[in-house]
Parts: structure tokens; sequence; C-alpha cells
């Protein structure tokens, strides 16, 4: 099997009747919410919170009642990709630029899984770009601000196009180094006017679940 499909479809097994659930973004969740479509076709009561439009529209696309963003006060579990995790959990996220709508979603659950391949583990983040959403508004000075807390950033494009997020922001992508105290960067990043938030996820992860490269997954708690 794929391992994305083996570890999107393993993150389904924490998914309980009745429960509130969240649903990541990108090509590790699709997996996920493909097997969570299954499991309602099948029965399984469930409601679900969208971290981006695409997935929203998947949802949709697979008959998974949904919550208004408006009426969320807590989610049971969300499951979610990442770009890159290290060895204590922390993450960096945005490659598909839903980083902001997942960090909202993120900070309400009550039990964080993270699905991605064993490529992504090290030790310390940085091989990634950490994505930085920002403003539209200044974007020229927060580059400069970014950059000066010392990374090679990055304006994202799409298709020859600046890429705009799902909340009209833009992403840069920040280079960074070995990033030894991600919860201090991501603090440093969100203290500067123009970003709207960070694709450093510090101490949100409950478990990941990873695979072996044989056919087997491996969970991280
Ligand atoms: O913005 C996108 C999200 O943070 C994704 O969860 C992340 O980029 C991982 O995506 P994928 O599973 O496609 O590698």
């Amino acid at each position: 099997m794929n391992p994305k499909q083996l570890v999107g479809e393993k993150a389904t097994t924490y998914i309980k009747d009745g429960m509130i659930v969240g649903l990541g973004t990108g090509s590790t969740a699709y997996f996920a919410i493909m097997k969570i479509g299954e499991l309602v076709k099948n029965g399984l009561s469930i409601k679900g919170v969208p971290t981006s439009k695409a997935t929203e529209e998947l949802a949709i696309s697979l008959n998974i009642p949904l919550l208004a963003i408006e009426d969320v006060v807590k989610i049971d579990v969300t499951i979610d990709g990442a770009d890159e995790f290290d060895a204590n959990k922390n993450l960096t996220k945005g490659g598909g630029a839903a980083l902001l709508r997942e960090k909202i979603i993120a900070s309400v659950t009550d039990f964080y899984v993270i699905i991605a391949d064993a490529a992504k583990g090290s030790q310390f983040l940085g091989s990634f770009a950490v994505p930085v959403e920002v403003t539209a508004f200044g974007k020229e000075i927060t580059i400069a601000q970014l950059k000066a807390l010392g990374c090679i950033p990055k304006l994202r494009y799409k298709e020859g196009e600046l890429l705009l997020t799902d909340n009209q922001n833009y992403i840069v992508d920040c280079k960074f180094e070995k990033i030894e105290n991600p919860a201090q960067l991501s603090a440093q990043m969100n203290a500067l006017p123009g970003v709207v938030e960070n694709g450093l996820f510090a101490g949100m992860a409950n478990v990941i679940i990873s695979e072996d490269g044989k056919g087997s997954t491996i969970t991280i708690d």
C-alpha cells in the first residue's frame, strides 16, 4: 500500500462515533479523509471541520457532515499531514499554504494526530523552508524583517502568479538552517506586525504516525 494511504488510514482508528474531527490538508491527509468518507458511508456519525477550501470540497464530495467554523469550540481529534517533523514532534507545515486554518483548528484540538512518511523526520527542523503567511500590505517590509531573523525568504508563486492563500494573504517561504528552538522562532516571527501566522507547530502534535518503509506503521508519542 502507498505509505501515505497506510498512515492516513491508520490515523482514522483514533476517530470514535460522535466525535468532532478536524480534517487536514494535503496529499497525506487526503487518504485519511477518503477513509473517513467510507466510514461515514458505513454509518459512523461524526462532524468534520475542514482546514482548507480544498479539503472542504473533498469532504462535501464524500458526504462527510461539516460544522461551520463559527460553531466550533472544541475538536476531539484532528488528522493532518506535515512537511517535516523533529525528534520532539515539532512540525513544519504549510507546504500547501493551509497553515493558518490548520493552526487555528489545531489550537482547539484535544488530540492532534500527524501523518507523515518517514523521510520527513529528522533530529532538527530546517530542511524544509518554513512557510509564513503575511499580509499583502507592507510585504516587502515583512520579508526584510523575516530575513533579519536569519533566513533566506522567498515569496511563493504558483503558475507565474503570487500565490494567494484561502485567507487572501501571501506566503513567504523562509529557509533557515538547523532550527534548534522552534517555539522561540515561531514567537519571533509572529511578533512581526505583517506576519499573520507561521508554519512552525511547536508542541502541538500528540502523536505522529509514520511508516518503516516496509509496509508497517510507526507511532511516535
Ligand atoms: O499546507 C499544507 C499542509 O500543512 C500539509 O499538511 C503539508 O504541506 C503536508 O502535505 P503533504 O501530505 O501533501 O506532504
